[in-house]
C-alpha cells in the first residue's frame, strides 16, 4: 500500500522494516478473526495492536456489562418476590459483586489470550499505528510496508467537550466503570441508549441510587413510537428517568472534604434542576477510533461524521482500494456480531482464494439491549419503511402486560409490533419491549434473513405456554390486517 515504495523521505527517516501481504491493525473481535482467515493462507501477516489483547467485549463491553445485570437480576428477583408470596430483602456485598464482575471476565479473557499466545511473536506488534504520508505504517520502531491493509480500530467512548476535566474522578465511562471496587451510593448516568440503559438498571437493582438523564424523549434510540412509549412506561416502574433533559453544566464540589458531582440541567418542562452525588457515568455513545489512523493517506475519504466513505458492508473492502475498515472503527453497525462477520470476511477477502474464503451476507439488522424488560430491533426500522412509498404495510402488534406466560412469571410489560409486508406476505421488520425479547428477536431475524413468510412462521409450532406465544398472536394480528382470509383468527386467543 506504500504509495511511493519504500523510499524514505525528510519525514520518514527510517528504512522499511519489513515488507508483508497483509498488516492488520487492531486486535478486537473483528482484528483476530480477520488475522485468522488470513494466515490460513498467507504466512506473511502483521497485526498490531495498542492496549490489551483481548478485546472490548470481554475487557469493557459485553460480557462485563453482562456480568454486572446478571448480578442485579439476582438482587432484583430476590427483593420482588412478594407479589408471589415469598419475602426477602437481599444482601448486596458490593464488593464482592465487582469481584465477581472481573474474575469472571479474566476467565473469558484467558481463551483469548491462550489463542493470542499461540501465535507467533514475530507476527504480533505491541504498540499504537500510525499510517504515514507515504501510506506505510509506522508503529514502534518499525516501519511497515503492507500489500493490503485491515483496519479494524474499534471505537472509544465519545465524552463531550470539557466534561472529563470539570468531572475529573467523578467521571466514569464504560472503559472504567467495572474496575470500581464497590459499589457507589449514588450515580447520574447520562445517555439512555444501550450502555445506559443496561448499566443504570443494574446499578439500581443494586441498590445504588441512580437519576439517569437523556437529552431526547427516547430510550435506546427507538425509532417506534409506540414501543418507545411502552418501553418508557415498563423501565420508568424501576428507573428515576429524566428524558427530554438539556445538560447545562457538569462539575465538582468539595462538601466538607468529601468531593462530589453535580450536574446541572434543564428538565423537559424547562425548568432548571440540579442533581448531586459521587459518579457521573457518562454514556453519550461511542465514536470509531479512526480520526488520528492516517487512513486518508491509503486514498480513504471519510465523512463528516468520520465514517468512510464507499464502505462495502458485505465485506469492509473501501471502494477498490487495498484496504478494509471492519467492526466498530467503519462505524456502520458498532455491534458484536457485525465486527466478528466483517473481520473473518475481510480475511477471507484478502487472501484472494474463493475456496477458503467465504463472505457472509451483510446481516440482517438485529439489536438487543439487556435492560428488563429487554428491547428488541430488527430488520428495517419503521421510519424506513414509512420513507418507502412502494411498500405496503401492515403493523401487527401483541401486548405483553397479559400474555399467559408472562403473568404466569410475573414479567407482564411489552408490546411487539410487527411490520408486515402486504404483497409479499414477509416481514419487514419488528421492533419489541418485553419479556423473551432476545429469543423473539432471533426468531424473526431468523425468518427475515431466510426470507420465511408470515404463513411459513405460522405453520410452525408454537409450544403452549409460552412467552413465544406472544410472538404469534402478533403474526396473527399481521396476518388479520392483510385481510388473509385462511387465517383470519381471533388475534386475542393467545393470551389464555
Ligand atoms: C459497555 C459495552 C457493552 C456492549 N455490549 C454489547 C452487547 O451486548 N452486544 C453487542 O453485540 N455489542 C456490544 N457492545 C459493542 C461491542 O463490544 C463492539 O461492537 C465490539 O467489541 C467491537 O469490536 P472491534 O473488533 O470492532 O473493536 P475492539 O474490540 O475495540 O478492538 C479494537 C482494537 O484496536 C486497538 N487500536 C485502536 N487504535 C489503534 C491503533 N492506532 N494502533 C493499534 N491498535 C489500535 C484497540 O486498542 C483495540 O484493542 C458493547 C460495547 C460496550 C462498550
Ligand atoms: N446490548 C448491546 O448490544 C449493546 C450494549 C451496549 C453498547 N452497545 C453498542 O455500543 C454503542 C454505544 O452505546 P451508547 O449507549 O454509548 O450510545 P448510543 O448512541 O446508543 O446512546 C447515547 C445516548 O446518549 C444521549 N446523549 C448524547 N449526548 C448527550 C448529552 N450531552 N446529554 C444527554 N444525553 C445525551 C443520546 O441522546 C443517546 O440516547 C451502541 O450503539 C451499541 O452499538 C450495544
Amino acid at each position: 500500500m506504500n504509495k511511493q515504495s519504500d523510499t524514505a523521505t525528510d519525514d520518514t527517516p527510517k528504512e522499511v522494516t519489513r515488507k508483508v501481504s497483509v498488516a492488520i491493525i487492531g486486535a478486537g473481535t473483528a482484528g483476530q478473526n480477520a488475522f485468522r482467515q488470513a494466515s490460513k493462507i498467507k504466512d506473511d501477516v502483521v497485526i498490531i495492536n495498542e492496549g490489551f489483547w483481548t478485546t472490548t467485549c470481554i475487557a469493557v463491553g459485553c460480557m462485563p456489562s453482562k456480568l454486572l445485570i446478571a448480578a442485579a437480576d439476582r438482587a432484583h428477583d430476590a427483593n420482588h418476590s412478594a407479589e408471589f408470596g415469598i419475602h426477602a430483602t437481599a444482601q448486596i456485598d458490593g464488593k464482592r459483586v465487582m469481584e465477581r464482575v472481573r474474575d469472571e471476565r479474566s476467565h473469558f479473557a484467558s481463551y483469548i489470550k491462550k489463542q493470542v499466545d499461540s501465535w507467533p511473536d514475530h507476527k504480533k506488534i505491541d504498540g499504537r499505528a500510525l499510517i504515514n504520508e507515504q501510506g506505510l505504517i509506522e508503529v514502534n520502531d518499525e516501519l511497515i510496508a503492507a500489500e493490503q491493509i485491515i483496519v479494524a480500530t474499534g471505537s472509544s467512548p465519545f465524552i463531550p467537550d470539557g466534561w472529563a476535566d470539570k468531572l475529573g474522578d467523578t467521571m466514569l465511562t464504560s472503559d472504567s466503570v467495572f474496575e470500581l471496587e464497590d459499589l457507589p451510593k449514588t450515580m447520574a448516568v447520562v445517555g439512555a441508549g444501550a450502555i445506559g440503559l443496561e448499566l443504570a438498571q443494574a446499578f439500581t437493582r443494586l441498590g445504588v441510587e441512580v437519576t439517569l438523564l437523556n437529552r431526547a424523549k427516547q430510550v435506546a434510540g427507538l425509532k417506534d413510537d409506540d414501543i418507545n412509549n411502552k418501553a418508557m412506561d415498563c423501565l420508568s416502574h424501576e428507573l428515576t428517568m429524566h428524558l427530554g433533559s438539556e445538560i447545562t453544566d457538569v462539575g465538582t464540589t468539595a462538601d466538607g472534604g468529601n468531593k462530589s458531582a453535580f450536574i446541572r440541567y434543564e428538565d423537559s418542562a424547562g425548568e432548571s434542576q440540579q442533581w448531586h452525588g459521587e459518579y457521573v457515568l457518562v454514556a453519550t455513545g461511542r465514536r470509531n477510533n479512526i480520526k488520528q489512523l492516517g487512513v486518508e493517506n491509503l486514498g480513504v475519504e471519510l465523512d463528516d461524521k468520520n465514517r468512510p466513505k464507499n464502505l462495502s458492508k458485505k465485506t469492509g473492502q473501501i471502494g477498490d482500494l487495498n484496504v478494509y475498515i471492519v467492526g466498530d472503527a467503519n462505524a456502520n453497525i458498532p455491534l458484536l456480531h457485525v465486527a466478528s462477520d466483517e473481520g473473518y470476511s475481510a480475511g477471507s477477502m484478502v487472501c484472494e482464494n474463493t475456496e477458503a474464503a467465504y463472505i457472509r451476507p451483510p446481516a440482517t439488522p438485529f439489536s438487543i439491549v439487556f435492560c428488563s424488560p429487554q428491547i428488541v430491533n430488527v430488520g428495517m426500522s419503521l421510519p424506513e419503511i414509512q420513507k418507502d412509498s412502494e411498500l405496503e404495510f401492515v403493523i401487527g402488534s401483541v401486548s405483553f402486560d397479559n400474555q399467559g406466560r408472562s403473568r404466569v412469571m410475573g414479567v407482564n410489560c411489552g408490546l411487539l409490533h410487527i411490520y408486515g409486508c402486504k404483497k409479499t406476505d414477509r416481514i419487514l421488520g419488528a421492533s419489541m419491549v418485553g419479556p423473551d425479547a432476545e429469543y423473539i428477536g432471533h426468531i424473526l431475524a431468523t425468518a427475515i434473513t431466510n426470507d420465511l413468510s408470515i404463513k411459513d412462521m405460522l405453520d410452525t409450532p408454537f409450544y403452549h405456554p409460552t412467552i413465544l406465544e406472544g410472538l404469534r398472536t402478533a403474526l396473527r394480528d399481521v396476518q388479520y390486517k392483510m385481510e388473509i382470509s385462511f387465517q383470519s383468527l381471533d388475534t386475542q386467543k393467545d393470551s389464555s
